[in-house]
């Protein structure tokens, strides 16, 4: 039987974290994150910056893990999920609907992040009834070379233990007076240290990042996501991870993990604040071109749907299916949108706004 190489303790670790590199840090990743937090709250309709970040957050994340998508895979499998689509634009699209359930469940919770909403999270994304391992053999490699580089618990009950403990740390009411940054960054680790799950523990893992972010009130809605920077730095990634682990090195992790924070929060400010301007140019140059059929319902399905078809206009808008076609139409005819004919599955694409994900992807990287 394998046995763990780490001896996992409870958390926060007896490390001073007040040192003068980490209160720099800090003070960074606070300060970016607030003006994202502020920047966000002026989008009027929260739901549309909530479904399409997901979305952009579900592909960078599943790219850790090898599951790439190109920009227009993945949209047309969200438009089209009933369709042939790719393997990799499902599995995508799964990681948003995770993300997704465990925000919802965040909100009837009133702010708790529980072991079942995790478990509910892990059975939407792998599409399977488990929950946590219940039998031993698992060990994490280098891809590379094969080699095992890390052993987990193996046992299920010291799973539970364990991840009863983590459960009761990401909720308790009484802060143990580190910074709830800080915090993020020391759940995320004994997250993977734990590895609770058969698979999916690197997606699971950075989806509790942000959900912790909207538990703390460090935002109000789920829109920073660090899986760019962890894709970007991921020998980074592991290495301090492992640092942790064999060294103890728990100041280079939190810096890492704020330094994540305060890079991805220019990157997110930069794309919510697009998606503003991008809205209230169109706003006003739908109500010039196009005033009969301008609405603020019509706005939103623009922005909500990067790729749209004439089934969401008419559950958007309560209209029938022939005025639905009418107005995509009126809209490619004036170049809000591009008009794709693929036969009964046409599709009309706000081609702007695919190229601000794009811009944001590209100057990120
Ligand atoms: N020493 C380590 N080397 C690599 N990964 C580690 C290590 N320790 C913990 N991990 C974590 O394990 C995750 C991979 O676990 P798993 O394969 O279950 O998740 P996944 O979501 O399927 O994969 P991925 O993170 O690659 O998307 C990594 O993302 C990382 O967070």
């Amino acid at each position: 039987m394998l046995k763990p190489t780490y001896n996992i303790q409870p958390l926060p670790p007896g490390v001073d974290f007040d040192t003068v590199p980490i209160l720099k840090a800090l003070a960074r990743a606070n300060r970016a994150l607030a003006e994202l937090k502020g920047r966000a709250a002026t989008i009027p309709n929260q739901s549309i910056l909530i479904d399409t970040l997901a979305l952009q957050e579900a592909k960078a994340s599943s790219e850790i893990e090898n599951i790439v998508t190109t920009q227009d895979d993945l949209f047309q499998a969200d438009l089209f999920p009933e369709g042939p689509g790719s393997a990799a634009a499902k599995e995508v699209a799964l990681y948003r609907d995770a993300l997704k359930l465990g925000y919802d469940r965040l909100r009837e919770t009133d702010g708790l992040i529980t072991n079942s909403t995790l478990i509910a999270m892990f059975q939407l994304l792998k599409q399977h009834d488990g929950g946590f391992r219940q039998t031993p053999g698992t060990a994490l490699k280098n891809e590379a070379s094969g080699e095992i580089v890390f052993v987990p618990p193996q046992d299920a009950h010291e799973i539970i233990s364990l991840m009863g403990d983590l459960e009761h740390y990401i909720n308790a009411e009484n802060g143990d007076g580190l910074d709830p940054l800080i915090r993020m960054a020391l759940i995320h680790h004994q997250f993977e240290s734990i590895h609770p799950f058969p698979d999916g523990n690197g997606r699971l893992g950075r989806i509790l990042n942000v959900l912790y972010l909207a538990r703390t009130g460090l935002l109000d809605i789920p829109v920073l996501y660090l899986s760019r920077h962890i894709t970007q730095n991921k020998d980074t990634y592991y290495r301090l991870l492992q640092a942790v682990r064999a060294e103890n090195a728990w100041e280079d992790w939190v810096l890492f993990m704020l330094e994540a924070v305060a890079e991805t929060s220019g990157a997110t400010l930069r794309l919510v604040e697009g998606i503003r301007q991008q809205m209230s140019d169109t706003k006003a140059q739908l109500r010039a071109e196009l005033p009969k059929l301008y609405s603020q319902d019509l706005l939103n399905n623009l922005f909500r749907h990067p790729y749209t078809r004439i089934d969401y206009v008419v559950q958007d808008l309560g209209v029938s299916r022939q005025t639905a076609a009418k107005y995509l139409d009126e809209l490619a005819d004036k170049g809000f949108v591009e008009k794709i004919q693929a036969g009964r599955n046409n599709y009309f694409i706000n081609a702007k706004l695919v190229a601000l994900f794009l811009d944001v992807a590209v100057s990120d990287s």
